[in-house]
């Protein structure tokens, strides 16, 4: 049986359409909607295309959306200053910012000075150790992590007893929080990064194989379990001559092909996760609002 392709640009739509229904709702309560201040320091034009696809669809989904570009030349500083103006700002419920930031800006300290009730990548020291404390209900937790453990969800149901999941790698943005958010769920958990020994023997053994590494199509076909779900964390542009001269195209941590003839679902790139990580982003914005405004956190569904 081939592998299903798990649609992620479909799920997105589901919980995209339940944020913008709820964001009515909060803006007729509250008289004003959500709001998300994303933060872009210099001109790098794939962080561009992100930083513009979020202000698409924060507008969708009927929200308060501004963006803030600031010349690569920004001192930390002013940063911080635009993050304070930010935290100050009662319309505000979201504030992200792009990463990386240019070389001399001191990224744990502009972290650590975003409100935590408006950190909505989930990246503050609080919402880290919230989630590590299994508090997640209480935390904003990271929108790539969240976002792919609903396309697992999606597939394999809420519980996760009994399951071994394998994620390679081991960042703060992704390996760790979906290791946590995994854990949470009863799976059995594993964290490989590139010291682990025998790689592709310990894939073997993952009946949910999470790939976060930033290496195009390192996990190979033959590293996946029979019947595993995979789900490709990584957006890699490489080269594609076929395509024409200068073409590129993007690709996984995973080949995919050679994967989907093991797994029993698998997340394609594009279209998996990163899909998931905006609207990921719009639910933590809403998250964000209600908990500002003293109301329930909203239970969002896809
Ligand atoms: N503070 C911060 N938070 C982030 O969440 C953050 C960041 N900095 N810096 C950059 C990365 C990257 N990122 C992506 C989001 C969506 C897609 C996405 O939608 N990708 C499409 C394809 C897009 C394309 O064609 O290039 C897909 O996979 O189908 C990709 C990448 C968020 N990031």
């Amino acid at each position: 049986m081939p592998a299903l392709r798990i649609d992620g640009r479909a799920v997105a739509a589901r919980v995209l359409a339940d944020v913008k229904n709820r964001a009515a709702t909060f803006a007729a309560a509250k008289g004003r909607p959500p709001g998300l201040a994303v933060v872009l320091v210099g001109e790098d034009p794939a962080s561009q295309v992100y930083v513009r696809n979020k202000g698409r669809e924060a507008e969708a989904a009927g929200f308060r959306s501004e963006q803030h570009t600031l010349p690569v030349t920004t001192g930390e500083a002013e940063l911080l200053a635009l993050v304070g103006k930010l935290n100050a700002d009662p319309g505000i419920d979201g504030i992200l910012v792009q990463l990386p930031l240019p070389k001399g800006i001191d990224t744990d300290r502009v972290l650590l000075a975003i409100d935590p009730a408006k950190d909505v990548d989930g990246f503050h020291p609080i919402n880290v150790g919230l989630l590590g404390s299994g508090a997640a209900e209480k935390a904003l937790v990271p929108c790539t992590p969240a976002g792919s453990v609903i396309l697992i969800e999606n597939v394999l149901g809420p519980s996760l007893a009994g399951k071994h999941a394998v994620v390679v790698g081991r960042s703060n943005i992704v390996g760790k929080p979906v290791a946590q958010l995994l854990l949470q769920r009863d799976a059995t958990v594993t964290i490989a990064h590139s010291r682990t020994a025998d790689l592709p023997a310990l894939c073997r053994t993952a009946d949910i194989l999470v790939a976060a590494v930033g290496r195009p199509e390192m996990i190979r076909g033959d590293w996946v379990k029979p019947g595993a779900v995979v789900v490709d964390v990584g957006i890699n542009r490489i080269p594609a001559p076929e395509k024409g001269e200068g073409k590129t195209r993007l690709v996984g941590d995973v080949a995919t092909e050679e994967a989907a003839v093991h797994a029993a679902a698998i997340t394609p790139v594009p279209g998996g996760v990163g899909p998931m990580t905006i609207a990921l982003l719009m639910a933590n914005t809403l998250v964000a609002a209600h908990l500002r405004e003293g109301l329930p956190r909203p239970a969002l569904t896809a």
